[in-house]
Order: structure tokens, then sequence, then C-alpha cells
């Protein structure tokens, strides 16, 4: 697989001849990093997105068997719906990930119902605040827009967002180009793990994908390329 180098951003590009194919690579790597972490210091702490991409890698990963009883999931973005929504990534990890070997693993959601998503996102930080920082794997997807997490280009907090110094684990977001309120794991938090994956799958995110790498206008995917420690694994798919 190639390595581009870029100005300031790298990234290893994993090209696949179909979705299943990719599905069962990253998984594999996913389930090798866990069990190195696992070996290295007693546990594995892995953040994925949701959305309409994953289902078929989590499936995947889902019946590879490694000390899931020692792996904490959580979610690299949510929106603010209950669980039982069909929109809730909660939901979608629920149903497609934490099942076969992965159903022992501990999940910590984003959001819990509660007066408000300011109010979600300070109780989030404290309870998201306890689990064992940095991330080992964070797997990423992306927008035709450019956005990953909830780092939508019209979010009324993006630059807080993107700050590659915050503090925060947990930030609420308001973008009109979003369907609902949001909440999304910081930069910060997503650039210091261990191993990030970006999985997109389709010729139009490929053309986004290289378009942010190639353009002077910072899109959000390309501040997390800028802003990680190291380069970014894309597993992408037709
Ligand atoms: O909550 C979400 O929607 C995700 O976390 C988001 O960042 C997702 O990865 C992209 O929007 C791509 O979504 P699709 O996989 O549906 O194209």
């Amino acid at each position: 697989m190639a390595r581009e180098q870029l100005n300031s951003a790298a990234y290893n590009w994993h090209a696949f001849a179909g979705r299943q194919d990719l599905a069962a690579a990253l998984a594999g790597h996913v389930a090798g990093r866990l069990t190195n972490a696992i070996a290295e210091r007693g546990t594995g702490l892995l953040a994925v997105s949701g959305g309409t991409t994953p289902a078929r890698f989590f499936a995947s990963l889902s019946n590879i068997p490694i000390a899931w009883n020692k792996v904490t999931v959580t979610l690299v973005d949510e929106r603010c719906v209950p669980a039982s929504s069909p929109r809730s990534n909660a939901g979608l990890v629920a149903a497609n990930l934490l099942q076969n070997a992965a159903a022992a693993a501990r999940f910590v959601p984003l959001y819990e119902e509660v007066a408000s998503v300011g109010d979600t996102s300070e109780s989030d930080s404290r309870m998201l605040r306890s689990l064992p920082w940095p991330l080992d794997v964070v797997v990423l997807g992306m927008g035709t827009d450019g956005h990953t997490a909830s780092f939508f280009p019209d979010a009324d907090n993006l630059e807080k967002l993107l700050d590659p110094s915050s503090e925060r684990v947990v930030l609420p977001v308001h973008a009109a180009s979003a369907d609902e309120p949001r909440l999304t794991l910081s930069l910060a938090r997503i650039v210091e793990a261990g191993f990030i994956a970006l999985h997109i799958e389709g010729e139009d995110k490929r053309k986004t994908f290289e378009s942010a790498m190639a353009s002077a206008t910072q899109k959000p995917i390309r501040a997390v390329l800028d802003a990680a420690e190291r380069p970014v694994e894309v597993f992408w798919a037709p």
C-alpha cells in the first residue's frame, strides 16, 4: 500500500476490491491493536463512529475472539437521541458490534437523556474522564462535506472542536447541516490514539478525501490528519 506523504499530513492508503474484504481487514487490524494494548496495559480503549458505513466492520470485529472483557468501547460522536432511536450510534453499536464475542466488552455511551446537550457534555466529560485514556484505537468515518466525528464545517464552535490542545473529552455540537444536536469527542482526544483508522467507501468519499488533502482550505478531516501524532490508516473500497 503506497504511503502518501503530504506537506503536513501523513496517511497510509489501504484500498480493497470489496467492502466485505475491507471490513475483515480493518477488523483484524483493530483486534490486533486491542490485543497489544491489553498485553501492554491490561486494558483496551476503542472509540468507533456511527452512520451507515461501519455495520459490516462491526459484524466482522464482533466475531474475533480477543479478551473483550478487558475492552471498553465508546463512541467518537453521537446524535442526541434515545438509544432506541434508529438515529442512535449507541443503538447501532449495540446491535452490530456488542454481539458474539464482543458482547463481553464494556460500553460507555456519550449521550444520556438529560435536560440539555450542554448538561450532557459536562456530565459525559466527568463520566468519560475516568476511562483509561488515551484511546488505543479510534475508527473515524467521513461525510462528503469533509466532516469527521461531528466536526461539521458549519458547526458553531468548530474552532473549539478542532483545538489540538483542548483538555476536553466531549463537546456539544450545533450545526445546521447536522440533523440534530450532537456530542463529539474533541479532536485532541482523537489524534492521540495509538491507531487512527479512517473508514470510507465509494467514489464520492475518495474524491472528498483527495480534495481535502490537496486543498488549501482546511476541511475538518484535514485538521485531524494534520494534528495526528502518527499516520492515519485510510481504509477504502469502491
Ligand atoms: O454519527 C455519525 O454520523 C458519524 O459518527 C459520522 O462522523 C459519520 O462517520 C459520517 O457522517 C459518515 O456517515 P456515513 O457512514 O453514514 O456516510
